[in-house]
């Protein structure tokens, strides 16, 4: 592997730059871009930022001089785009105007990041210290900026940054484990053990804290919602993802990395060519979390899906995911867990719609991270970061040492301090999976109990002023939706609710944020762009999919991601290696027999 600082790692900071995020970008030239940031939270909230962005400059992004410079650019057009997207009480925008979109495009490809809000950009690169001597910690950090302009989101991401610091010296403690077990140095390994679990540790108690000071309800309702991208938001208006205007208006080939004319182009080509899907914002974009599952080989694989090898041919055992619908239904193609659209809308048309959002080149090596989600949220980690992971993947020799160990177990010819190398491995896998456990439980509250208990309000802060031309009928109809949502969902209110309102273009607009929502409105706006294009090309298949038995689209608000999660909670649990030999084989990927594995030692390490 190369140095941490060739990885753009610190081996004080880790992940976090070195030198604290810059406040702001000091060239008089970017003013019209810190301006909007002064005023960024009462523009939204006025209702003005969308028009006052109209009258923003082009500006060119070739006179920023420094990655630090490029890094708050970033955050602000993050800040600047998402809320222009989703506005406050103002219909989703199905496009993003050049000023925002060229810049952000190119700064985006600087830093090897997609043009989209991401983990580095509201956490890594998104704080201040209070006492600039003193330590990253929730005790002494503040962010730059918030959506919302709440302490909660403040919070919610503060307690992210603060948990990548808690990790700060784990990147640096991993490439030592890996020369370590090279040059036989036991000491050094155990030492480097000794670090992760203990910095794991910290991690689990920073993590604890969110509930502190982010509230479930302004998580939920005011905050997440702009985090969202343009993947999987047909709800939303966007079932194309959204136009990137000015962006790409050309064709690269990457055969003669050259870009073709493009004149022959019908204006419905162009414009599909414009569309861009990204997944938003999230802590799964963590290269810390994901160097810990490289490191020690946790194997996460697609959801539902558990390989043995314990028979000649390799099997797949489908997980019990009683919440989880068949792969063959239609609405798992809404499931962002299992099916990842393309990034490109165009390129369907040339791949009959086949998933081609997280297609990499196939690696030299086998991969432990098999989940198509996991795995794609790299694309949304800076560039150097990525690279960091991916390398690590080769070189990375903790599980297979640790299995070499485990075989010495059994044969008997372990020594007690391998004995203990083994423990401390196991030590770590048992912080990783409590980081699981107690992430589960944030999610269930955050997400899941929200978007079941519904808004105070009826419109969550996020509803489109009433129409005028709205009649009581259909004002009417959209109670409902919010009260199917925000309820326990029962199935008889959802079909009450069919029945008071027929599956046509009357029906209410989605009037809640779409990740809320069980939605009845196939998302297409009448006269909108992304209707234009679908029926220019009725091929990309935007006809929405209606489960027979409810009538809805689908049901989001955490259905899917709890499946997910727990596997991947589970995942990590079942990477321990059972200590006790008496007829005990390692409880990691032994098939079957393993999971029903009897003895106290191994229940104990399962739990
Ligand atoms: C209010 C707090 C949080 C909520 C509501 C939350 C929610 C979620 C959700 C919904 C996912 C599924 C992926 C997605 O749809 O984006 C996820 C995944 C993930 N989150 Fe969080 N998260 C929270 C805090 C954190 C924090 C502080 C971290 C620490 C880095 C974190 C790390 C992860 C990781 C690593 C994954 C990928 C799944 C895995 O590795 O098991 N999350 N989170």
């Amino acid at each position: 592997m190369l140095s941490l600082e060739e990885y753009d790692i610190s081996p004080v900071t880790g992940f976090l730059p070195h030198d604290p995020p810059l406040r702001r970008l000091s060239d008089p030239y970017f003013t019209p871009w810190e301006d909007m940031m002064d005023d960024f939270n009462g523009l939204l909230l006025a209702g003005k930022l969308r028009a006052k962005i109209h009258k923003m400059p082009m500006l060119n992004h070739k006179k920023l001089n420094t990655v630090q410079e490029y890094r708050r650019a970033f955050l602000i057009l993050c800040m600047l785009s998402h809320s222009y997207v989703w506005g406050k009480h103002e219909e989703a925008s199905e496009t993003l105007p050049a000023n925002l979109a060229v810049p952000w495009n190119a700064i985006a490809e600087y830093l090897g990041l997609c043009p989209v809000v991401c983990h580095a950009a509201v956490v890594l690169w998104n704080y201040r210290l209070l006492d600039s001597e003193g330590p990253i910690d929730l005790g002494n950090l503040t962010t730059l900026a918030t959506y919302s302009g709440s302490l909660d989101e403040s919070w919610f991401y503060l307690v992210t940054t603060a948990i990548e610091s808690a990790g700060s010296k784990c990147p640096a403690s991993i490439l030592s484990c890996v020369n370590n077990i090279q040059d036989g140095n036991y000491e050094g390994l155990q030492a480097n053990l000794t670090t992760i679990r203990d910095s794991l540790a910290d991690i689990n108690d920073v993590l604890h804290r969110m509930f502190e000071k982010c509230d479930p309800y302004v998580f939920y309702w005011k905050i997440r919602p702009y985090l969202a991208g343009w993947e999987n938001m047909a709800e939303a208006g966007l079932p194309l993802g959204l136009i990137y205007e000015g962006v790409n208006d050309s064709i690269w080939s990457a055969e003669t990395d050259e870009y073709a004319d493009i004149s022959h182009l019908t204006e419905g080509e162009r414009l599909l060519r414009q569309y861009r899907r990204y997944a938003g914002g999230s802590a799964a974009q963590s290269s810390l979390i994901a160097a810990f599952d490289v490191a020690f080989g946790v194997e996460h694989h697609p959801v539902g899906e558990k390989p043995t090898t314990s028979s000649s041919s390799p099997l797949v055992i489908k997980l019990d995911t009683a919440t989880t619908t068949s792969p063959s239904s239609p609405v798992d193609k809404h499931d962002r867990y299992r099916h990842l659209p393309s990034t490109r809308p165009a390129d369907e048309l040339d791949h009959s719609g086949t998933s081609s959002g997280a297609t990499t080149p196939r690696p030299p090596y086998k991969r432990t991270n098999r989940n198509a989600f996991l795995r794609a949220m790299r694309k949304y980690m800076p560039e150097k970061h990525r690279d960091y992971l991916e390398d690590l993947e080769t070189a990375a020799n903790i599980r297979p040492f640790m299995m070499h160990l485990e075989s010495l177990l059994h044969t008997g010819e372990i020594s007690d301090e391998e004995r203990d190398l083994i423990r401390l491995y196991n030590d770590c896998l048992h912080q990783l999976k409590l980081f699981r456990d107690k992430h589960v439980q944030i999610v269930s509250l955050y997400i899941v109990n929200q978007a079941r208990k519904g808004p105070n309000i009826a419109h969550g802060g996020f509803a489109m002023e009433k129409k005028k031309n709205e009649t009581a009928a259909d004002s009417s109809a959209k109670t409902p939706v919010v009260s199917a949502t925000s309820s326990t969902s029962s199935t008889e209110q959802q079909q009450q609710q069919q029945q008071q309102q027929p599956l046509n273009k009357k029906a209410a607009h989605n009037v809640l944020y779409p990740q809320t929502s069980l939605e009845t409105h196939p998302g297409i706006r009448e006269g909108s762009p992304s209707a234009k294009v679908s029926s220019l090309f009725p091929q990309l298949g935007l006809a929405k999919h209606v489960d027979p038995k409810t009538g809805v689209v689908r049901g989001t608000g955490g259905t899917n991601v709890m499946p997910f999660l727990k596997q991947s909670r589970d995942e990590t649990a079942d990477m321990k290696i059972a200590l006790d030999t008496t007829g005990q084989q390692s409880s990691s990927n032994s098939g079957p027999q393993a999971s029903v594995s009897k003895s106290w030692t191994d229940m104990l390490l399962r739990r």
